[in-house]
C-alpha cells in the first residue's frame, strides 16, 4: 500500500478535504457535458468547497470515473484562504501563500530524495488494453461551450523522459480527446515536454508517454512549477536536470513510490487514480482547441494543429477520480499554482544572480501576467545602482529564463509593499512608477502567446510585449524612503493606535 497521507495520496487528499468541510459530494446524476464544469466555474468565482461528482452520466464499469473539480482553488475564509493548497504539502490550513511557496523552494537547498520503485499499487487495480480502450465512451468533461473538444486533460501529470533516460519530466499541459484511441494537446516551446519531444524527433522515434490523473498532491505541485531547465546536451549546471520526482522527495522529506507502466519503461506514482500509457507522436498532429484558457477567454474557432497522443493502455483504481481544472477567470489552479510558482521560481533566479529580492508573487488582479518583486531596500542602496540599470538587468535575466515565459510585466517594489496584497501592488505601481520614464520595454524576448493581446492583438504572438515597471522611488536607491504612508499603520503614534484599537468594539464597531 502506498503512503496514505493526503499530500502523498490523491484519494486521501479528497477525504482530507471532506474532513476539512472543503468538499461538496454531489450524488445526483450530473452531465459531464458542460454541467460539471459550470458548477465548478461557479465554485471558482465564489471560492467555495471543491465539488466531487459521484454520479456522472456515462460513468463506466469499475467506477470509471468520478470528477473532482477545483482541486487547488481558494477557500472563502481569509484565515484559511490557501488551505486546499496547504493540504498538497502537509502544511496547516492557515498557511500563507509565502509558507507554501517557501516550502516549494526549500527543495532547491536540500538533497533530492530519489523515488522508490515498488512492484504494484492502487493504480493497477484495473487494466484496460488495446481494443478495449474507448476514450469516446468515458464521461470526459466538456468544459466551456465554445471549446474544441472534451478536455479530459487539465490537471493530469504528463510523464516523459529524455532518450538517454537521464531526465524524467513531469508537467501539466492540456489535451482533449481526438478519437477513441487518441488525445491531442499543447506541446509548446519552451516547455520541458516540448524540449523532450524535440529530443525524440531527433531520434526519429515516438516519445514513450504516460498521463497520470489524480497523482500525489505534492507531485502535482512540482509538475506545475517551472523548476530548473535541463541542458539536453546533458551539461548539468547547478541543480539543473532535476527530475520532479526527486524534487518532491526533497520538500516532503519522503521517497515517492512509483510503479512501472505496463507497456513502457516509464514509472508513475503507485497510488495514481487513472493512468493513460502510450506515445506522444513525433509526426502526427491534429486540430486542437479552442479552450477556455488561464487568462479568461475562449476565441471560438481558434483551432491549431498540435501533436497527437496515442493511448495503448489504461490502468485505474476502483471508483477512480479525475481531477478537473475548469480554468478561465479568477480564481483557479492556473492562477493559484502556475502564476504563484512561476513567481517563486523567478525570485529564485534573481537571488541566484545576486539581486536582493526578498519576495515575489503574481497578483491575481493581473490574471497572473505580472510578477511583483520585493527588493530589500538597504541592500538595493548598497548596490549603488539606478532604475534604468536595474530594470535592464532584471528584464534581461527574467525574460530570457524559462520561469519568466508566462509573465509579461515585472513590477519592482520596496519592502514596505506586501507582494501578496494586490491592493498594495496596485498602490505602488499606480503612484510610484511614472509611465514610460520608469519602465523598460522588451521586444526581443520570447512572448507568451496565450495572452490575448499577444495571440489576438496587433503584434507578433510569440515575441516581445514585455516590460519592467520600476515602482521603487528614486529615494529608495539613495537615501531611503522619504515619505510616510497616509494610513492607520504609519500616520499615528503607537500609543494612540493601541488606544483606538482597545476602544474599537466599545465604540460600537465590529471586530476587525
Ligand atoms: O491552456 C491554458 O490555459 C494554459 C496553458 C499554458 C500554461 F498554463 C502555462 F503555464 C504555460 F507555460 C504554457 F506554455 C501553456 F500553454
Ligand atoms: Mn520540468
Amino acid at each position: 500500500m502506498s503512503p496514505t497521507s493526503p499530500h502523498m495520496n490523491f484519494r486521501s487528499f479528497v477525504e482530507a478535504l471532506r474532513q476539512d468541510g472543503d468538499l461538496v459530494s454531489i450524488h445526483r446524476q450530473v452531465d459531464p457535458h458542460l454541467e460539471a464544469a459550470a458548477i465548478t466555474r461557479l465554485v471558482y468565482e465564489h471560492d467555495l468547497p471543491a465539488p466531487l461528482f459521484e454520479n456522472l452520466k456515462g460513468a463506466q464499469k469499475h467506477g470509471m470515473f468520478r470528477i473532482l473539480g477545483a482541486p487547488a482553488a481558494l477557500r472563502k475564509d481569509p484565515a484559511t484562504r490557501y488551505g486546499r493548497l496547504a493540504r498538497h504539502l502537509a502544511l496547516p490550513p492557515t498557511a500563507s501563500m509565502k509558507n507554501i511557496l517557501d516550502k516549494m523552494l526549500s527543495a532547491a537547498d536540500q538533497a533530492p530524495i530519489a523515488p522508490t520503485i515498488v512492484p504494484t499499487g492502487e493504480c493497477k487495480e484495473n487494466i484496460i488494453e488495446g481494443d478495449q480502450i474507448h476514450l469516446e465512451q468515458l464521461p470526459a468533461p466538456f468544459i466551456h461551450k465554445d471549446d474544441g473538444g472534451k478536455y479530459i486533460q487539465t490537471y493530469g501529470m504528463h510523464v516523459v523522459q529524455s532518450p538517454d533516460g537521464k531526465w524524467t519530466n513531469w508537467s501539466i499541459a492540456r489535451a482533449m480527446i481526438k478519437d477513441d484511441k487518441h488525445l491531442v494537446g499543447l506541446v509548446i516551446e519552451p516547455q520541458h515536454i516540448w524540449q523532450i519531444h524535440q529530443l525524440w524527433k531527433k531520434e526519429g522515434r515516438d516519445c514513450p508517454w504516460a498521463l497520470c490523473f489524480g497523482v500525489p498532491p505534492a507531485a502535482i505541485m512540482a509538475a506545475s512549477m517551472p523548476i530548473r531547465t535541463y541542458d539536453p546536451a546533458g551539461n548539468v549546471a547547478g541543480a539543473d536536470g532535476v527530475s520532479e520526482a526527486s524534487y518532491v522527495g526533497s520538500y516532503t522529506g519522503e521517497s515517492l513510490q512509483l510503479v512501472k507502466c505496463e507497456t513502457n519503461n516509464l514509472h508513475v506514482p503507485a497510488s495514481t487514480e487513472i493512468v493513460f500509457e502510450g506515445t506522444l507522436s513525433i509526426t502526427e498532429r491534429a486540430p486542437e482547441g479552442p479552450f477556455g484558457e488561464m487568462h479568461g477567454y475562449v476565441f471560438p474557432g481558434d483551432t491549431h494543429d498540435w501533436p497527437v497522443y496515442n493511448v495503448d493502455c489504461i490502468t485505474h483504481r476502483d471508483d477512480a477520480i479525475l481531477p478537473m481544472s475548469a480554468c478561465g477567470r479568477l480564481t483557479d489552479e492556473t492562477h493559484t499554482l502556475i502564476g504563484a510558482l512561476a513567481a517563486a521560481e523567478i525570485a529564485n533566479v534573481c537571488r541566484q544572480a545576486g539581486l536582493p529580492v526578498k519576495d515575489s508573487f503574481s497578483p491575481f488582479e493581473s490574471q497572473v501576467t505580472w510578477v511583483a518583486l520585493q527588493f530589500d531596500d538597504a541592500k538595493l542602496r548598497a548596490m549603488k545602482t539606478n532604475s534604468q540599470e536595474l530594470r535592464e538587468k532584471v528584464g534581461n535575466l527574467v525574460f530570457n529564463h524559462k520561469s519568466g515565459y508566462t509573465i509579461h510585466r515585472l513590477v519592482l517594489v520596496g519592502d514596505d509593499i506586501d507582494v501578496y496584497d494586490g491592493k498594495d501592488i496596485m498602490w505602488a505601481f499606480s503612484t510610484r512608477c511614472r509611465p514610460g520614464m520608469d519602465e523598460t520595454f522588451f521586444e526581443d524576448v520570447k512572448g507568451f502567446p496565450l495572452v490575448p493581446y499577444m495571440s489576438h492583438g496587433n503584434g507578433s504572438p510569440v515575441k516581445g510585449g514585455k516590460v519592467v515597471s520600476d515602482a521603487l522611488m528614486p529615494s529608495e536607491y539613495t537615501t531611503g524612503r522619504d515619505w510616510v504612508a497616509a494610513d492607520f499603520d504609519n500616520s499615528y503614534p503607537e500609543e494612540l493606535k493601541n488606544q483606538v484599537l482597545a476602544q474599537w468594539e466599545n465604540d460600537g464597531f465590529a471586530p476587525l
